[in-house]
């Protein structure tokens, strides 16, 4: 398959074509031409690498009424995503090479983006043993990202082993940063909020706790660590400081947690319950500023679907966790590209080419120049939409921007020359 893309702005650059042959970008320039190829008009559209999640719920196996590989997959190219890393706690937890290689093979046959499975840490995600990391790395899933997601791995004896383990393949624990004895019961951050609404407060400092403990066991051991879903000002801080002192530590934070306050559970609306909460303006403005000077690596959705009879119930049952695939591009442009904070470059880093390098993935987040794989997307930048949870791709409707309105529009994504999404619809 030929494509011809007619006068992109590659990272917000001057007009360019380009031409993908082959699973590759064939050549990048003014004027280009090719008998028989597929001529996409990209006039006025910003091309940028596909982005790469390294922090999706896809929920198969288990939950496949909420979500699917599939319909995971098409929300993840809906969003210009080429790659998304799916979490382990599904039902049966991914914590074997067997159940990997299901997740990576269904990824494989639904073809809409490379998912890469992530293997739990410990065994069913309970904190008591390590998992078996060795197989999940050798498996044909090729798994080096490894996380307890939903829950923290809390033992720091436990923490520390896995640490170790994965230091011999090159591999990364992500590491869901909570206190469990800081968090009982809790349903929001707290603060002068919470005790207003009644509703049990989740500290800040039971992130900020595992965050420290976790980059000095990170530093002791010589080990990769890379800290889900940050979400105060107090755990940039502590990232900055380990940083300086050369700790391998990566981080990530979510397009919610850069939009939304704690304000928004006021309403009691179940949509906004999250894990963890959202927080104050303070520290979203943190999260940016750590974004933006490169302290937070990675924009991560956390895409967390969850079926109406587990969301639209009372706020202290409800589960935790919204989606975020689909709308994870145009929240970084309306509060980091419109503000001035990122320009193209920086969108194209922090969501492509360093959760690439976190994940060990060669392939994606790569340049667009000639010889690279074909792996990227044309947005609309001046495109403006009221985002309508009834039309997303997603299986689930836990949107917390319903109603909202948010700038661009994905119009094309390419899986290796392979259009996935073309004029913002799904092409499988
Ligand atoms: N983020 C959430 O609130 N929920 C996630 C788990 C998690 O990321 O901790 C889920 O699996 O639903
Ligand atoms: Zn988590
Ligand atoms: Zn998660």
């Amino acid at each position: 398959m030929t494509v011809l893309i007619k006068g992109a702005r590659v990272l917000g650059g001057d007009p360019a074509d380009l031409l993908l042959d082959d699973g590759r970008i064939a050549a990048v320039g003014g004027r280009l031409s090719a008998t028989g190829a597929t001529v996409v008009d990209a006039d006025g559209l910003v091309a940028l690498p596909g982005l790469v999640d390294l922090h999706t719920h896809l929920r198969e196996p288990g939950r496949e009424d909420a979500e699917t590989v599939e319909t995971g997959s098409r929300a993840a190219a809906l969003g210009g995503f080429t790659a998304v890393h799916a979490m382990a706690n599904t039902d049966p937890v991914a914590d074997t090479a067997g159940v990997v290689e299901q997740v990576w093979r269904l990824g494989r046959q639904s073809g809409l983006v490379d998912v890469v499975p992530v293997g739990a840490v410990t065994v069913g995600l309970r904190g008591e043993r390590l998992a078996e990391l060795g197989a999940m790395a050798d498996s044909a899933a090729r798994v080096r990202v490894f996380s307890d997601d939903g829950h923290c791995v809390a033992d720091p004896a436990l923490m520390r082993r896995a640490l170790e383990y994965v230091k011999a393949f090159d591999g990364v624990v992500a590491q869901h940063a909570e206190e469990p004895r800081l968090t009982a019961g809790a349903q929001m951050n707290e603060g002068d909020l919470s005790a207003r609404l009644g509703l049990t407060g989740w500290p800040a400092a039971a992130e900020e706790a595992v965050v420290a403990r976790d980059v000095l066991l990170a530093e002791h051991v010589g080990a990769r660590l890379h800290v889900c879903h940050v979400s105060t000002a107090g755990s940039v801080e502590i990232l900055r400081w380990a940083k300086s002192r050369g700790v391998q530590v990566t981080a990530e934070v979510t397009p919610h947690h850069l939009l939304l306050t704690e304000a928004a559970a006021a309403s009691y609306d179940p949509v906004f319950k999250v894990n963890p909460p959202l927080r104050t303006d303070t520290d979203v403005q943190a999260l940016r500023a750590g974004l933006a000077d490169g302290t937070i690596d990675a924009v991560a959705t956390d895409h967390a679907p969850h079926a109406v009879e587990d969301k639209e119930s009372e706020w202290a049952q409800a589960r935790p966790g919204m989606l975020g695939l689909e709308q994870a591009l145009s929240v970084v442009l309306e509060t980091l590209v419109e503000p001035g904070l990122l320009d193209w470059a920086g969108v194209a880093d922090r969501m492509a080419v360093r959760p690439a390098a976190i994940g060990r993935l060669d392939g994606h987040g790569r340049p667009l120049t000639p010889g690279e794989p074909a792996n990227l997307l044309l947005l609309d930048p001046a495109a403006r939409a009221v985002v309508d949870p009834a039309a997303l791709a997603s299986r689930s409707r836990n949107s917390p921007y319903a109603g909202r309105e948010l700038p661009g529009r994905v119009v094309a994504t390419f899986l290796r020359g392979e259009a996935t999404v073309l004029d913002g619809k799904a092409q499988k």
